[in-house]
């Protein structure tokens, strides 16, 4: 898997994740939320580097010009809840994107630290050939970015894999890289050191879906 961690870069990625990181900030769920959809737009345009152009012909008003346009047919794919601003940041970019959602939450059966990956809802356009962008802002143990991909195989084979993440885990990045082939791009914000025994990245943020939208019941 190729991975690209952008935290060691001096840029304003990187005010964007303190920002959701801050417990004197990250509460301001509107905020949150915006920071998520910026940092997709930023991994967007990162990741663009890496598909396929093809020459078109633009003409304006004064004459005519070759520009590279990108050649490749995206989906977009996000995990909900939390996913849903990384994907409208994507979506900023990538205005042509086809769309794919699919639910996968925590189900805790009776301790705390023990749980599994319920899928659901799945809405998803064929990925045969296609260019297959999967979102979710945290990749903890790396359990849904899996479960997801496993739900999405009926769907058909893409041609490439973009995942994108705003904070992953050392671990989950471990546990990914054996699920997905070795082409698979990582982007991510930042990479934190490990998890707590609830599964939590540490130091992390906390609970992204809550912190987007809201306390939820447990189930
Ligand atoms: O790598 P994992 O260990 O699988 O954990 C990561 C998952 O946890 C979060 O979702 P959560 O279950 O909190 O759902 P929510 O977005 O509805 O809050 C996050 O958005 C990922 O989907
Ligand atoms: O740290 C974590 C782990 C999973 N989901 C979150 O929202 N945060
Ligand atoms: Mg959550």
């Amino acid at each position: 898997m190729h991975i690209h961690n952008f935290s060691k870069q001096n840029t304003i990625l990187n005010t964007f994740v303190s920002e959701m990181r801050d417990v004197s900030i990250q509460k301001d769920s509107m905020r949150f939320r915006r920071n998520i959809e910026r940092i997709g737009e930023i991994l967007g345009y990162e990741l663009s580097k890496k598909l396929s152009y093809k020459p078109t012909t633009i003409k304006t008003p004064l004459g005519v010009c070759e520009i590279e346009k990108i050649d490749n047919d995206i989906v977009l794919c996000s995990i909900l809840r939390a996913g849903v601003p990384l994907h409208d940041g994507l979506l900023n970019y990538f205005d042509k994107a086809e769309n794919a959602f699919i639910s996968a939450y925590r189900h805790h059966k009776e301790k705390p630290e023990s749980f599994e990956i319920i899928v659901e809802y799945l809405a998803c356009p064929s990925l045969e050939n296609k260019t297959l962008i999967l979102a979710d802002p945290m990749l903890a143990t790396g359990q849904s970015m899996v479960a997801t991909f496993e739900a999405l195989k009926p769907f058909g084979t893409p041609k490439n894999i973009h995942l994108v993440s705003v904070i992953a885990a050392q671990e989950g990045i471990d546990f990914i890289e054996n699920h997905f082939d070795k082409d698979t791009h990582l982007w991510v914000a930042t990479v934190d050191e490990k998890l707590n025994e609830k599964g939590y990245i540490v130091p992390g943020l906390g609970d992204a879906g809550d912190l987007a939208f809201g306390e939820k019941l447990q189930q």
